[in-house]
């Protein structure tokens, strides 16, 4: 049976809001990130822990979204999280904003490449990582 996936919720704050009220598009990666941030501690791999270890890094390399429907002041956000790609040294994490009736509302897509430092690309992803991707 397949695990039902993360799930992290937060609500629309007046400064996520344009001056029409709505979720202003870039602050979306904003709570993708966030809810990527509460993944990684869920499946034993925070990243205050990686930055602080300093031995690897998981910069995105690519970033997209779709806007379905408007989010506004208030409303209550659930965002569903899934690996939906894992390789040897990259893994494209997906993400599903749903309203509370269950209406998706956005979703977006980040891809993350391991680094060793600022230029040098890693050769696999550690162990840990992997298996706490993969059981996602
Ligand atoms: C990361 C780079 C140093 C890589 O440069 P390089 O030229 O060496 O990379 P390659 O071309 O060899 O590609 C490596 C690998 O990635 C795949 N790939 C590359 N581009 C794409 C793409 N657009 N989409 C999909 N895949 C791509 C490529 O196929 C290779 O995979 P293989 O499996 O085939 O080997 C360099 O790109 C770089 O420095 N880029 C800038 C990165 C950056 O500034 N990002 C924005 C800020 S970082 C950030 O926001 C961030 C977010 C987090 O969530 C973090 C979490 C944890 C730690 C740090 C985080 C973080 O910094």
């Amino acid at each position: 049976m397949t695990e039902p996936p993360f799930q992290y919720h937060y609500r629309i704050r007046l400064h996520d809001t344009d001056a029409a009220g709505r979720l202003f598009f870039a602050h979306l990666f904003r709570h993708a990130q966030d809810a990527l941030e509460a993944f990684m501690e869920h499946i034993g791999y925070p990243i205050d822990a990686m930055l602080r270890d300093g031995e690897i890094l998981l910069p995105l390399i690519h970033a997209e979204a779709d806007y379905r429907r408007p989010m506004r002041h208030g409303d209550r956000i659930r965002v569903e999280v899934r690996v939906e790609d894992l390789r040897r040294r990259s893994f494209a994490i997906g993400y599903r904003f749903l309203s509370e009736a269950g209406e998706e509302m956005a979703t977006a897509r980040t891809i993350h490449v391991l680094v060793t430092d600022e230029v040098h690309v890693g050769e696999a992803l550690p162990e840990a990582l992997r298996a706490g991707l993969e059981g996602c």
